[in-house]
């Protein structure tokens, strides 16, 4: 229970500015599973800003070896284009422990929402069943008014909680009104059947309150945040005080 994922996409953000190798995500990766995460975490866009084919070989050798867990997130219905083969294929040639589908487009900046479940019901059945065919745990992206009837009909083992709402929520001052609602959603996802993780703009200040409601989460997946604490407290430290974190939050 509340399993850490180090989500290194900003590391490829900050590579892909000047166009040379550093810094360097796998080196990042082992650097945050030698603190003691528990698994590493990428989203390839198909635009290739950040993750990049290449760097999901290399991450998922890296997880190999470490024998530690991998978890790609995407649009699985994303056509493959000139340098990103698709959220399948690259699944298929690493065979990660994880994959998350995730409803984005293109033209999104990030992640902003879950999955209409009752409405993608029929795309994601075969979709999931696909995944699972190649021995991917399939997490599904979901915000915290999901229809889990619907989200635990497509065959998926888990969702993950899209927690970009609670953390607006809590920088404003007013958890509460949101927070009841993730609370139940992840109750009724359990009571499915379903495992629980969550992620988006989960932070140090905001992620004791967010797993402590819910009464623990299977994993959580943090990029952007702790990438950008890491800058003051360096990234060992950082991975260790999110580990902190979770483990009073059990
Ligand atoms: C699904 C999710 O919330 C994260 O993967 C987030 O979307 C990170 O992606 P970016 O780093 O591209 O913002
Ligand atoms: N699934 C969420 C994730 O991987 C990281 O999201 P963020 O912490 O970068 O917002």
């Amino acid at each position: 229970m509340n399993r850490l994922s180090v989500n290194v996409n900003k590391i490829a953000v900050l590579r892909n500015s000047r166009g040379g190798a550093e810094p360097d995500v796998v080196r990042v990766a082992e650097a945050c599973l030698d603190a003691g995460a528990h698994g590493i975490t990428v989203h390839p866009r198909p635009d290739g800003r950040h993750i990049r084919a290449d760097d999901v070989y290399a991450l998922a050798a890296l997880t190999a070896a470490r024998g530690v867990e991998f978890n790609i997130e995407g649009n699985p219905f994303a056509p493959p284009r000139p340098g990103y083969p698709g959220l399948r294929i690259l699944c298929e040639q690493t065979r990660p422990a994880q994959v998350t589908l995730v409803p984005d487009g293109d033209g999104q900046l990030t992640s902003d929402h879950g999955f209409d479940f009752a409405a993608e019901l029929e795309r994601l059945r075969p979709m999931v069943a696909g995944f699972t065919a190649l021995g991917c745990r399939v997490s599904l992206f979901a915000d915290a008014a999901c229809d889990i009837g619907a989200a635990a009909a497509t065959g998926a083992d888990r969702i993950e909680l899209y927690t970009g709402p609670w953390a607006d929520a809590f920088a404003a001052g007013t958890p509460d009104t949101v927070l009841p609602a993730f609370a139940e959603t992840a109750r009724r996802a359990r009571a499915a059947g379903l495992g629980v993780n969550a992620g988006h703009d989960l932070s140090q200040r905001n992620l004791a309150a967010f797993v402590a409601a819910l009464g623990g989460v299977d994993e959580v997946s943090i990029g952007h945040a702790l990438i950008s604490e890491a800058l003051y407290q360096g990234l060992e430290v950082t991975v260790r005080r999110y580990l902190a974190i979770l483990a009073a939050a059990r």
